[in-house]
């Protein structure tokens, strides 16, 4: 019944794809978990001085919501997390622990879930599909919630990329970042955005964009949807 999963970092809105294109990045998270009567949390890596080791903790949150999904009582869980995405920094740390939780409570239920309605569960749970998309399904993806689906679709990335990521010293929440977004957008932003999305499905990810050579759509220097 014991069960470790992994969970990769993700880089979400990804070039004009803001809130539906992400991609699974080579640095993961591991849950190490056993069924049990009482919460042990061990945590270790990025958030051991700072994440709850109770109910609290979004992980424990997460497989608490599938229980009660599932219309059975959640007793606890002997949990060790060995955390390497930075958090609150852009790489998906909420995404990974929540489909860590997801994927951990469907498992002790006897995967009551199929693995279509865990990914809906996650993209509502998370609020946008771009990290919990990729997270859970691996690569590069395009996701979006319609009605009550997620529609997903791979997104061609060539596999002797090197990524890098660059993160801010300090840490900013999702939450308070989309805080300040505007509820609008231009016309003339939609439809670049729109264009560009567009390119980047139609094109290889050879294709060099036209609006300002980058190799990519993905990789456009000129991407409006993030300012
Ligand atoms: N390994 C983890 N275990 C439990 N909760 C986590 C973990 N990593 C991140 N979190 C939760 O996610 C929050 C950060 O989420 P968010 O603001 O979306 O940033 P990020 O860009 O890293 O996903 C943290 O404050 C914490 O509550
Ligand atoms: N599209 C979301 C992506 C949030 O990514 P995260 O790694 O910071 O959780 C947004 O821009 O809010």
């Amino acid at each position: 019944m014991n069960v470790s999963i992994y969970v990769p970092a993700t880089s979400a809105n990804l070039g004009p794809g803001f809130d539906c294109m992400g991609i699974a990045l080579d640095l993961w998270n591991e849950f190490h978990a056993t069924p049990a009567d009482d919460l042990r949390i061990e945590i270790e890596g990025v958030g051991a001085d700072t994440l709850p080791r109770d109910e609290t903790n979004l992980f424990i949150r997460c497989m608490k919501m599938m229980y009660e999904r599932a219309g059975q009582p959640f007793r606890g869980v002997h949990l060790r997390m060995v955390n390497r995405i930075p958090i609150a920094a852009g790489l998906g740390s909420s995404a990974a622990a929540l489909v860590g939780g997801l994927l951990t409570a469907n498992h002790f239920l006897d995967s009551p879930f199929s693995s279509a309605q865990l990914l809906r569960i996650a993209v509502e749970d998370e609020g946008h599909p771009d990290n919990v998309a990729p997270a859970f399904l691996g690569g590069a993806v395009l996701a979006y919630l319609d009605q009550h689906a997620v529609t997903h679709v791979n997104l061609p990335i060539r596999d002797n990329l090197t990524f890098v990521a660059v993160t801010p010293r300090f840490p900013l929440l999702t939450e308070t970042a989309r805080g300040v977004l505007p509820d609008r957008v231009a016309r003339a932003d939609a439809i670049f955005n729109v264009a560009h999305a567009s390119s980047l499905l139609r094109h290889s990810p050879q294709a060099i964009c036209h609006c300002c050579a980058a190799r990519s759509p993905i990789a456009c220097t000129k991407t409006r949807a993030n300012t």
